[in-house]
């Protein structure tokens, strides 16, 4: 006899999780979301938000310094440390709050503070002994920092994002493993907060790109920041100062640095392994996750879905929330289970330059329009003139496709190209649209006008393509 009898079972108070509560429950399930923490979802508490304000820190020191080149004299500033952590924290704790806020409105009984694991297809087993019965069950576990073996016993002088928000003061140098999305927002803050920090990665390209422009032009606007070691196997131990030892070899020399701290990016994965999943009777992949729809979020035929970072497709936190709603509704009609359509592949990276990825990688039926923001003119105006955008478009029609992004404040043209991807638009309907002068939104018109031009797509008689001023000379 199960302790509680639902209609939907979700394990993880997350992003997705909650999301996937919300949306079951107004659909008329008898819910029971179930959470060892509820610490307010890693989005607030470790991720997204505490690393967007140790940014904006890095970023405000950074443009003190920047001034300079405008001829305006500030010297250096001082970067109290302890006050920067200050107000990541005080700042992180409240978005933290509001989170738990909405938990903690949530009606009576439908969460539990336990950890749980399969029982079988449709039972649940607590870790507090009580045993949960549903017709529908929605893994929303989330992931976790992977600890390479080489950096598993260094103790506390190892970082992640799970303890790098929590340190009273700023470390002096900091070593960063892993040079993804992770990684680099947070090196070139803590750069620029003072912190000396070198970039290790085995792969020999920055983010994930594939080699091009874009990753070169990343790769150089960062350079200055912050020391690069790409193509390398770093290893590391504790040093008798206290801090860490990084050694690697590097263009056949084997070469040794000491930083105060060591932080581990090298990635995220599914928290599955304390969920019994050989007893939820589910197909499992490669890698020991459950094979899913992503437009269903259905695992096989089964009553169980899985969403957010839990499934590893879409690790980032508007899927999450999409993702949860989408198997909240199916978990609640469940076998009625409904296709939704997917959104249009965005990520972003804010790093100063940002670098973002929209839509499909381009394939043999795609035409590439660039734009060099070195020579753009409201970029160069703002002295931010860095980065190389492609956008893609359908050789056959002009359809846009997609666009890999490095430039500045490409978060807004990413959203841009992204809508109009979902829109249907060709590289002509862009073109032919407004674009106001002098603005970042100008650098795409170089790229879509290569397009058109490549593709022959036809220019409309009211448009004039002569070079706007500050487009041409360089800075
Ligand atoms: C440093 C960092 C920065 C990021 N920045 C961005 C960004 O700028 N933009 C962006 O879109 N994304 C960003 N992300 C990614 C984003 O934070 C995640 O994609 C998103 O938070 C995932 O939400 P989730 O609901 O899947 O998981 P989570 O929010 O992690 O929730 C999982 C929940 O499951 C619970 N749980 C685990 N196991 C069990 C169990 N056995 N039983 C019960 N409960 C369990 C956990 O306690 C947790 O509460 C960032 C991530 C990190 C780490
Ligand atoms: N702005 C954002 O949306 C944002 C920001 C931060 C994190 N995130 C999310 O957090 C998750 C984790 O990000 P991430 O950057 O850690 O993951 P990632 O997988 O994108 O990058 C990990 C990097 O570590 C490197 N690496 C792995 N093992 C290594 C080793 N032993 N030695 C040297 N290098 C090694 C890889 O080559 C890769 O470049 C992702 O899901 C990401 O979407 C998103």
């Amino acid at each position: 006899m199960a302790d509680f009898n639902v209609d939907v079972a979700i394990i993880g108070a997350g992003t997705a999780g909650l999301a996937a509560e919300r949306k079951a429950r107004a659909a008329g399930a008898r819910t029971l979301l179930i959470d060892p923490h509820f610490s307010g979802t890693t989005c607030a508490s470790v991720g997204c938000m505490p690393s967007k304000l140790l940014i904006a820190a890095g970023n405000a020191a950074h443009h003190v310094r920047a001034a300079g080149k405008f001829g305006i004299e500030v010297g250096a500033p001082r970067v109290d440390g302890p006050k920067v952590m200050a107000r990541v924290q005080r700042l992180r704790d409240d978005f933290v709050s509001g989170v738990k806020k909405q938990i903690a409105d949530l009606p009576d009984g439908v969460t539990v503070k336990a950890s749980a694991r399969f029982a079988s297809p449709t039972e649940l087993a607590l870790d507090d002994g009580r045993m949960v019965a549903a017709k529908a069950i929605v893994i929303a576990v989330g992931s976790s920092p992977v600890i390479p073996p080489p950096f598993e016993d260094l103790g506390d002088t190892l970082i992640t994002n799970e303890t790098l928000f929590d340190l009273e003061d700023l470390p002096a140098s900091v070593g960063v493993i892993g040079a993804g999305p992770l990684g680099l927002e947070l090196a070139q803050a803590l750069a620029r907060l003072g912190v000396r920090v070198e970039v290790f990665d085995k792969s020999a390209q920055l983010a994930g790109l594939e080699a091009g422009e874009p990753e070169t032009s990343l790769r150089e606007a960062l350079k200055d920041e912050l020391g690069f070691h790409l193509n390398v196997e770093p290893e590391a131990r504790r040093n008798g100062d206290g801090g860490v030892t990084v050694s690697w070899s590097e263009n056949g020399e084997t070469k040794e640095a000491d930083f105060d701290r060591l932080m581990v990016a090298t990635g995220r994965a599914p928290e599955l392994d304390g969920l019994d999943l050989e007893k939820s009777g589910l197909e499992l992949n490669e890698n020991g996750g459950p094979v899913f729809d992503a437009a269903t979020l259905q695992c096989g035929q089964s009553p169980v879905f899985i969403v957010g970072d839990a499934n590893g497709d879409r690790p980032i936190l508007h899927e999450a929330s999409k993702e949860g709603t989408i198997a909240g509704a199916n978990a609640a009609s469940f076998p009625d289970v409904q296709s939704f359509e997917r959104s249009t592949r965005l990520q972003v990276m804010f790093t100063e330059p940002n670098m973002a990825k929209v839509g499909a990688e381009p394939d043999e039926d795609t035409v590439v329009g660039k734009v060099d923001f070195a020579d753009q003119g409201r970029a160069r105006a703002m002295g931010v003139n860095q980065g190389v955008c492609e956008v893609y478009a359908k050789a056959h029609c002009g359809a846009l496709t997609g666009a890999t992004l490095v430039g500045p404040d490409a978060e807004h043209l990413a959203h841009l190209i992204c809508w109009e991807i979902e829109n249907g638009s060709k590289a002509s309907d862009l073109l032919n649209k407004p674009f106001y002068h002098p603005t970042l939104e100008e650098g795409l018109k170089t790229a879509l006008k290569q397009i058109c031009k490549d593709i022959g797509l036809p220019k409309p008689d009211s448009r004039d393509d002569a070079e706007l001023p500050g487009d041409f000379g360089s800075d």
